[in-house]
C-alpha cells in the first residue's frame, strides 16, 4: 500500500476515494455525529448519516464541508483520516492525492483542503477544479480542439466551465445544488401544508418523485412530519406537480448561471459548444428534466455523463497520471489539459 495514489472528491455531501489502478474504493457521507458536551466523534459516515433528524439534544450531526468547503476544519480532518484508515487497513499508507476542489475558491479555502488531507499523513498533494476533473470523469477527449461546457450540479454548489486547450476558459461557481433543493422542498410543504419536515425526508421525496420539468408518470410520494401548527404527527401526499412547483425557482437559478456564462463565452468557442451540447455531471443532474430544462433554455441539447455522481472522482482519479508535472514542495493545481499538449 505504500506508495499509492489516490484521488479524493471532498464533497459536500459525500466523500469519494479512487485508488490508482482499481477506480472508486470508497463512497460515503460527509457527515460527523458529535457529543455536544464532551465534543466527542460519535459516528462518523454512513452511520452518522442515519442519524440525521433523530439525535436527542446531547449529539449534533455536523457536516465539516458546506458549499463545497471546508467550514469545520477539526471534523473534515478527522473524516479524512477515519476513511484514509478505512480504505488502508492496517497496513502503512502515504499516498500521494489529487483532489477536486470548486472553481474559484479562494487560496485560504484551498489551503485548509490541503492543511486537512496533509494532517492525514500524505506524501504529496495535488488540486484539481472539480469542472476539469467532471470533463475528465465524463470521458471527454480534452486532448482535441474543441470547446466543451460542462456543468456539474453537486450537493452544495454547481460548477460550471467551458474547457479549451489551454484550460478553462470561463467558469461560474454558485451555492445552488441538492442541499438548496431539499431546502426548497421543505419550505414548500411547510407553506402549502403547514407540515414540517426534516432533510432526509425531502431528500428522500427529492429522489423519489422531484422534477424540474413536467414528468409524464403520474407517481405521488407520501412524507411525513409534525404539524406546525399543533405540533401532532402529519403526513401529505407530494405530487410530480407540487415537487416542480417547489424545485424550478432554485433549478431557474442555475439555467440562468449558465445562460450568463454563455454571454461571456468567446465566440471561437461557442460554436463547438453549440453544436456538442452541455454535458452534465454530479449527483442533482439526475433530477428528472434538468437535461431537458436547460436544453430548452439554452436551446442545445444536453447531455447526461454515465454515472455522473461519481465523475469528478473518476477524473481526479484518471489526473493522477499529471501528478508528477508538479514539481513544488507544497501544492499546486494540476492542469491536465495544458498538460495533454
Ligand atoms: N437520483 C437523484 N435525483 C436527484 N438528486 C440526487 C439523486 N441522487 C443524488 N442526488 C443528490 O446529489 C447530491 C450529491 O451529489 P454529489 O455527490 O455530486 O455532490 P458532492 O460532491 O457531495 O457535493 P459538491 O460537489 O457540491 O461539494 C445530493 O444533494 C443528493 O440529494
Amino acid at each position: 500500500m505504500l506508495g499509492t495514489d489516490i484521488a479524493i472528491d471532498l464533497g459536500t455531501s459525500t466523500v469519494k476515494i479512487y485508488l490508482d489502478g482499481k477506480g472508486i474504493i470508497l463512497n460515503e457521507p460527509a457527515i460527523v455525529a458529535v457529543n455536544v458536551e464532551t465534543d466527542e466523534v460519535v459516528a462518523t459516515g454512513m452511520e452518522a448519516y442515519k442519524m440525521v433528524g433523530r439525535t436527542s439534544d446531547k449529539i449534533d450531526v455536523v457536516h465539516p464541508l458546506c458549499n463545497g468547503v471546508i467550514s469545520n476544519f477539526d471534523l473534515a480532518q478527522h473524516l479524512i483520516s477515519t476513511y484514509l484508515k478505512k480504505i488502508s487497513g492496517s497496513k502503512v499508507f502515504m499516498p500521494r492525492v489529487v483532489v477536486s476542489v470548486p472553481c474559484q475558491i479562494t487560496e485560504v479555502e484551498k489551503r485548509a483542503v490541503v492543511d486537512a488531507i496533509s494532517a492525514a499523513g500524505v506524501r504529496k498533494i495535488c488540486l484539481i477544479e472539480e469542472p476539469v476533473a467532471a470533463a475528465l470523469g465524463a470521458g471527454v477527449n480534452i486532448a482535441t480542439p474543441h470547446g466543451t461546457l460542462i456543468v456539474d450540479i453537486g450537493g452544495g454548489t454547481t460548477d460550471m466551465a467551458v474547457l479549451s486547450l489551454s484550460g478553462i476558459a470561463i467558469s461560474r461557481s454558485i451555492k445552488v445544488a441538492g442541499n438548496a433543493f431539499d431546502e426548497a422542498v421543505i419550505k414548500y410543504i411547510r407553506k402549502k401544508y403547514n407540515l414540517i419536515i426534516g432533510h432526509r425526508t425531502a431528500e428522500d421525496a427529492k429522489i423519489a418523485i422531484g422534477c424540474v420539468y413536467p414528468r409524464k408518470e403520474l407517481v405521488s410520494h407520501r412524507v411525513k412530519g409534525r404539524n406546525a401548527m399543533n405540533g401532532l404527527p402529519q403526513w401529505a401526499d407530494i405530487s410530480c406537480d407540487e415537487m416542480l412547483e417547489a424545485l424550478i425557482e432554485p433549478a431557474m437559478q442555475i439555467v440562468r448561471t449558465i445562460q450568463e456564462m454563455l454571454e461571456k463565452t468567446p465566440p471561437e468557442l461557442m460554436g463547438d459548444v453549440y453544436s456538442d451540447g452541455i454535458i452534465l455531471t454530479g449527483g442533482s443532474a439526475q433530477l428528472s428534466g434538468f437535461d431537458t430544462l436547460i436544453s430548452k433554455k439554452a436551446k442545445m441539447p444536453v447531455h447526461i455523463a454515465q454515472d455522473s455522481q461519481i465523475c469528478v472522482a473518476l477524473g481526479a482519479g484518471k489526473a493522477i497520471q499529471f501528478i508528477d508535472d508538479i514539481q513544488n514542495k507544497g501544492y499546486g493545481i494540476l492542469n491536465p489539459l495544458s498538460a495533454a499538449y
